[in-house]
C-alpha cells in the first residue's frame, strides 16, 4: 500500500518516523521544499517528490499541510477514489470535501509530535459513510506511532486538539519554566535542563507505573507545612489549574474559529 503525505513538515516527520519503525508501508512525502524532502528521505528511507503522482483507489493520501495552505495545496488533485486522511486542525470533512471535488472517503486524525518516538496519541474521526476496512487502515497506520482514540463526533477532533494535539507544547512550556526557575536558583543551564527533565521523567513514570491518581501522588510529595506546600500554595493563589483550563478552552475555540474562517 502506498501512503502519500502532502506536506513534509513537523507532523509528517513524526508520523513517518513511527511508520518507518514498523515497515510494510511504501511512504512517499510530497513537499515543495527540497531540504525537507532530502531530510525525510535520508532519515526514514522514504521516497519524496515535489509533485503528487496520479493516485489510485488503493492509495492513501495524508493531508498534512497547514490548514491555511490546504485549499491551495489540494487544488487540482484528482483523488481517484483513494482513502484520504487529514491531520489538519480546523478543517471539517465537509470543508475537505469541497476542496476535493466532493470526494467522500475522508477520515480525520488529530495526532501529536510524540508519534516521532512511538509514544503519540491520536484522535480519529470517521463519518458515517466510511467502511470498517478504511477505519482499520487509518488505525493501523496511526498505531505504528502510538495509541489511538476513536471519536464519535467530529467536534471531538477540536476538543482533543486542545488536549493531546497541542498538549506536548504545554508540557514543554512547563519544562522550560522549571528550567528557568532552576537557573534563577543558581544552577547552570545544563544542570537546570537535567533537573527539570529528570523530574518530569521520574514523575510521569511513577504516575504510569503506580496507577495512583495524580492528586494522591501530589499529596505524597507534600509534607504538612513543608517546601512543596509552599510552592503549590503559590500555584493555587495564581489559579494555575484555571489557567490551564482556560488555555485548553482557547485552543478548542481557535479550532472552531478556524473552521469558520477556512470554509470556502
Ligand atoms: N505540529 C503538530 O504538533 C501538529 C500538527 N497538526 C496538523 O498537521 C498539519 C501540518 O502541521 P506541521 O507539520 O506542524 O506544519 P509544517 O509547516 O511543519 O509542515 C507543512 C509542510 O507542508 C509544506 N507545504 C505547504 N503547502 C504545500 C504545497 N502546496 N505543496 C507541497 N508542500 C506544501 C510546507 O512548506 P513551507 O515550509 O514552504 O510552507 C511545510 O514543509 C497542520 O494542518 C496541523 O494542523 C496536527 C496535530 C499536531
Ligand atoms: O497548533 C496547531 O494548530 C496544531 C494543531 C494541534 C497541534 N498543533
Amino acid at each position: 500500500m502506498s501512503v502519500y503525505f502532502l506536506g513534509g513538515g513537523n507532523m509528517t516527520s513524526a508520523i513517518v518516523a513511527g511508520m518507518s519503525n514498523h515497515g510494510g508501508y511504501d511512504v512517499v512525502v510530497i513537499d515543495r521544499n527540497q531540504e525537507k524532502r532530502e531530510h525525510l528521505s535520508r532519515c526514514y528511507q522514504v521516497r519524496s517528490s515535489d509533485k503528487l503522482p496520479e493516485l489510485t483507489a488503493t492509495d492513501v493520501l495524508v493531508l498534512a499541510v497547514k490548514p491555511q495552505d490546504m485549499q491551495q495545496a489540494t487544488t487540482g488533485i484528482k483523488t481517484n477514489g483513494a482513502l484520504v486522511l487529514s491531520i489538519a486542525a480546523g478543517l471539517t470533512v465537509d470543508i475537505l470535501r469541497q476542496f476535493l471535488n466532493n470526494h467522500q472517503r475522508i477520515i480525520r486524525i488529530m495526532p501529536n509530535t510524540p508519534c516521532q518516538i512511538g509514544l503519540g496519541i491520536s484522535g480519529l474521526f470517521a463519518p458515517a459513510n466510511i467502511e470498517a476496512a478504511d477505519k482499520a487502515v487509518a488505525e493501523n497506520i496511526m498505531r505504528t506511532t502510538g495509541d489511538v482514540v476513536w471519536l464519535e463526533k467530529e467536534s471531538g477532533i477540536n476538543r482533543i486538539a486542545g488536549i493531546s494535539g497541542s498538549g506536548p507544547a504545554y508540557v514543554f512550556y512547563f519544562l522550560n519554566a522549571l528550567q528557568q526557575a532552576a537557573i534563577q536558583q543558581g544552577f547552570s543551564t545544563d544542570e537546570a535542563h537535567q533537573l527539570s527533565l529528570g523530574t518530569f521523567k521520574g514523575a510521569v513514570s511513577l504516575a504510569e507505573q503506580s496507577g495512583t491518581e495524580f492528586v494522591q501522588l501530589q499529596k505524597n510529595v507534600t509534607s504538612k507545612g513543608g517546601t512543596t506546600f509552599a510552592a503549590t500554595s503559590v500555584f493555587d493563589q495564581q489559579q494555575l489549574t484555571q489557567v490551564v483550563i482556560d488555555g485548553v478552552a482557547a485552543s478548542v475555540a481557535r479550532a472552531e474559529e478556524m473552521q469558520k474562517q477556512l470554509a470556502p
